[in-house]
């Protein structure tokens, strides 16, 4: 993506990681065009052979634009399976049979795979493919030993739910369960990497749980989206070849979406026995859920919260519930009881005169001041033109451009998830933030200022690299941000940014949204919903305008440290936890006692 100007504290021996990695695990192109392939199978008779009743029941509709496979609906679909299984019915039930059964069950895994992990910790170091989603980059961690029980239950097929407070390694773990199920069930589509939302989705390089299961934006009623969705082939093709549905951030996931997800996959009773009959689908469905609740919560509906938990089939679903207790993201102690007292909405007298203390400026390092969070996103968007026009400079623009297939409104939505922006106004003094990893020092969060503009061959030949062929050629002219950075241990690094492509993708080749832009952030503010999952090294965050329970957990504890923290307007009426959070809370054990009920 970018090129190094100074010595960098690391090599930068990693390539930069790039969110495009998402799902690796498709089913099959002929198979994945079945919904509009299946129009296509001219023979009903072969249709009734070789798919469950549930199948057939259905007169497959027309895909919605979100849910065309590669191959869209076309007339040609059915030459495709004629060529490769023969003209005769006999042969394209034969073809379609071999499809299915290949789609079925979990394989063998590859030696050593699959296995329960009995070391304690566990080096995640070659272990993660390349192809790893990006959000954090965890080469250099070892798990700890109720991180490793967590993957060993994994294997299990058993469904689960792990927690933890901020901080504990709920992403890094999700990033190892992500890339190990993958390995374990290389099936096309057996495994799904969903999140809540669109931002989340795009860190774990996976699709949104809505469009996954075929809801969309989620305006029809829980009946209506069924009734649609058992219309359309490629969803039902998913729920049909899915063997582990990961669901990330699920404290904002609605009971509703959990209990359609969870109890019946969107189908019904006699559809899903159907498929359960079906001998190569057999039972091996589970999912993986992952989030805390006390972080931000599901989108209230007349007023009241429904968080997934409430949802009548959770209990039967979710067999294991694992929680996190190590916090990594704060190293003090007194710092982590702080933020657990303030997760919990008891913030205790010291605690709060503490966080009071806290109202202190922190000192501005040379010329990055610490980031402010805010509520709201127009707050954002504020702060950070009223700074950018004090810089008096000239300001370079960058527009995003965006394509993708899903349709106009959804694509719309997903894309305003985005971290990266629809147009980036940058000038020299710039604060900026990095919203992707480059290597382990220069990562999604790193903070920094721009320093000056130029092209890919400027800077090449600043650097004493000028020959870069048709690399440089490519780039020729056009100017980009040169930005220094600020890294935790003090020291500072200098590169050229260059854009990189953003996107949510349902299955390879089926690219919902994606925009292309500079990788980068105004970052004198952001919002304290767009910060959940980061780090901040330095940060400033007045709450007397928070609106929800969990928004002052959030913020405060992306925080790493007490130095690098302002507070203004602490008030304990402020610190909120939910009611039905706290008792849910009080049900779930710590990783090591779960297991032992093994
Ligand atoms: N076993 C570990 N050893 C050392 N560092 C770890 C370990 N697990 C996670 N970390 C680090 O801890 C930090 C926080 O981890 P991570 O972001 O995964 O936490 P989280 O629980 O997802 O937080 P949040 O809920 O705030 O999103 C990251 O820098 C991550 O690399």
């Amino acid at each position: 993506m970018s090129s190094e100007l100074e010595r960098p504290t690391t090599p930068p021996s990693a390539p930069a990681l790039s969110q495009e990695i998402l799902w690796e695990a498709t089913p099959p192109k002929e198979l994945w065009d079945e919904g509009p392939t299946l129009q296509g199978i001219e023979d009903a008779a072969v249709a009734r052979e070789v798919l469950p009743p549930a199948f057939q029941k259905t007169q497959i509709g027309n895909p919605t634009d979100n849910e065309k496979g590669p191959v869209q609906a076309t007339s040609d679909a059915p030459a495709t399976l004629e060529q490769k299984s023969g003209s005769s019915a006999a042969g394209r039930a034969q073809r379609l049979r071999d499809i299915i059964n290949s789609l079925g069950n979990t394989p063998t895994p590859p030696t050593g795979e699959g296995q329960p992990i009995t070391s304690k910790k566990r080096s995640l170091a070659h272990s993660t493919p390349s192809s790893a989603p990006p959000r954090k980059k965890p080469e250099s961690i070892e798990f700890t030993h109720e991180q490793s029980l967590i993957l060993d239950h994994a294997v299990t097929g058993n469904s689960l739910f792990y927690t933890g407070n901020a901080g504990t390694g709920k992403s890094a773990l999700l990033h190892e369960l992500i890339s190990r199920m993958k390995r374990t069930r290389p099936k096309l589509g057996a495994v799904a990497v969903t999140a809540t939302t669109g931002l989340a989705a795009c860190n774990i390089g996976g699709t949104t749980l809505h469009s996954f299961t075929g809801i969309g934006v989620g305006t029809e009623t829980a009946e209506e989206a069924a009734e649609r969705i058992r219309k359309i082939g490629a969803v039902r093709m998913r729920w049909y070849v899915v063997k582990v549905l990961i669901v990330d951030e699920v404290s904002m996931l609605d009971a509703q979406l959990f209990g359609q997800v969870g109890s019946s996959r969107l189908l019904d009773e006699e559809e899903l026995a159907a498929i359960r009959w079906y001998p190569s689908t057999s039972h091996s469905f589970f999912l993986i859920v992952t989030g805390d609740f006390f972080q931000l919560p599901p989108v209230a509906k007349n007023g009241t919260a429904r968080f997934a938990f409430e949802a009548e089939v959770w209990p039967m679903i979710i067999k294991k519930t694992f929680t996190l207790t190590t916090v990594f993201r704060q190293r003090d102690p007194e710092f982590v009881k702080m933020l657990n007292e303030v997760r919990l909405g008891l913030p205790s007298e010291d605690t709060t005169q503490k966080f009071r203390s806290l109202s202190r400026r922190i000192e501005d390092d040379n010329d990055v001041i610490p980031t402010e969070l805010f509520p709201q996103r127009g707050e954002v968007d504020l702060a950070n033109a009223a700074r950018l026009n004090m810089l008096h400079t000239a300001f370079h623009c960058f527009k995003a451009s965006d394509s993708g297939s899903a349709e106009k409104t959804y694509r719309t939505k997903l894309l305003d998830s985005f971290m990266a922006v629809p147009e980036l106004k940058l000038g020299v003094g710039a604060q900026v933030m990095l919203i992707k990893n480059v290597d382990e020092t220069l990562v999604n969060g790193s903070v920094g200022v721009v320093v000056s503009f130029c092209s890919q061959a400027e800077y090449d030949e600043e650097k004493g690299n000028g020959d870069r062929g048709s690399d440089v050629l490519a780039s020729c002219g056009v100017k980009y941000p040169v930005v220094r950075f600020k890294l935790p241990n003090g020291r500072e690094r200098k590169r050229l940014v260059t854009p990189e492509v953003f996107k949510i993708e349902m299955k390879k080749n089926e690219i919902q949204a994606s925009r292309k832009q500079v990788p980068l952030i105004l970052a004198w503010a952001i919002s304290i919903h767009k910060s959940q999952g980061q780090t901040l090294d330095r940060m400033k965050v007045d709450l007397a305008r928070v609106f929800e329970k969990g928004q002052v957990y959030v913020a405060l504890s992306r925080a790493k440290s007490l130095e690098g923290l302002q507070v203004l307007n602490f008030h304990p009426t402020k610190v909120e936890a939910h009611a039905k959070v706290l008792e849910f809370n009080k049900t779930l054990m710590c990783a090591n006692e779960s297991a032992t009920l093994d």
